[in-house]
């Protein structure tokens, strides 16, 4: 049910300077953990929700009219039955399931915008066999998902991975860039190399499209691009070529991806000075490089986001072609 006109003309005269470009309401952190039990076999799941509704009309906003408002306490009750009702598969199949719920049930909402992110938890393995109903919280990647949908539109599918953080400690330098009156870093030819993989991903279509297995493929294939085979390793040139080629891997291997955002802080490890320090015989710094100093911050930051041309509008391949 859209607006009425009777609606829309008591809102319109009070928009004369002003109008709103956005909103949006929701609970925000609605935390659950979803156990299914499979004879004395469990899995768990664990889920943090964030909701935002968008109604049809202003006035909730404009004359302190809650007619059409879904409290955020509702919100949240939702969330807790849809997980109770069909259980928690992956991120992206349950803010799905959440938006097309609140848009059937509320005619007056037209959009939902629903936010999950996952903690890990693996099942222990104790002598090799995995454990029935034990598990460890395992952090080492937090996979994440926004799933926005418009009324009478297709949904807007967004996935992502945080705070996987990674070094090797070899096979990556840092050469040839602007030597300049303001550069005072040398050239590198090894180093240290440190970062925090972010990563946020487009689905264009989703025709036979497992997410989990996306998710594990855009992991493996960044990680790989990152460290190389377990002998020789790979060499990186620089940041900003480790990140586009894990780009061009993950977009070669999932066709239904639009586009991959990536993001690699820098996390610098300094050589420590050992010229001090001649009594203790210790090579002058940069000839043995053992002790490092971590330094997170400042840190250097590099992303890019790789569409694929096909999928890129005018105005991006305008601009692009400026650059
Ligand atoms: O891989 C790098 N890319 C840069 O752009 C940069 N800048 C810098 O100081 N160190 C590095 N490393």
């Amino acid at each position: 049910m859209s607006q009425t006109s009777e609606e829309s003309r008591e809102e319109s005269e009070h928009f004369v300077d002003f109008d709103f470009m956005d909103t949006g309401y929701g609970k925000n952190h609605i935390k659950l953990l979803r156990i299914k039990r499979e004879g004395a076999v469990h899995h768990v799941k664990e889920f943090q929700v964030d909701t935002q509704l968008t109604l049809c009309s202003k006035k909730d906003y404009l004359f302190g009219d809650n007619s059409d408002i879904v409290a955020t306490d509702s919100q949240k009750n939702i969330v807790y039955i849809l997980a109770k009702i069909h259980g928690l598969k992956s991120p992206e199949d349950f803010g799905l399931l959440l938006c097309s719920h609140f848009l059937s049930k509320y005619p007056r909402v037209t959009k939902v915008k629903i936010s999950i992110e996952e903690h890990p938890w693996q099942r222990m393995v104790t002598d090799g066999v995995p454990h029935n109903h034990a598990f460890i919280s395992t952090p080492t990647a937090i996979r994440f998902a926004c799933v926005t949908c418009e009324r009478g539109a297709m949904p807007d599918i967004e996935s992502g991975m945080k705070n996987l953080r990674v070094m090797k400690t070899t096979q990556s330098a840092f050469e040839h860039f602007i030597h300049d009156e303001f550069a005072t870093l040398p050239d590198c030819p090894e180093r240290i190399f440190s970062t925090v993989i972010y990563s946020k991903w487009k689905y264009g279509m989703t025709a036979g499209l497992d997410y989990d297995y996306a998710w594990n493929t855009v992991k493996d294939s960044v990680l790989y691009a990152f460290a190389g085979s377990p002998d020789t390793g790979i060499f990186s040139p620089s940041v900003q070529n480790t990140l586009y080629l894990a780009q061009k891997e993950v977009l070669e291997k999932i066709p239904q991806m639009s586009w991959i955002e990536v993001q690699l802080p820098n996390k610098h490890y300094t050589p420590v000075d050992f010229s001090q320090f001649k009594y203790f015989g210790v090579k002058p710094s940069g000839s043995e490089n053992e002790v490092f100093l971590p330094s997170d911050y400042p840190a250097g930051n590099i992303r890019a986001v790789l569409g694929r041309k096909s999928l890129l509008s005018p105005d991006m391949l305008m601009l692009q072609s400026k650059l």
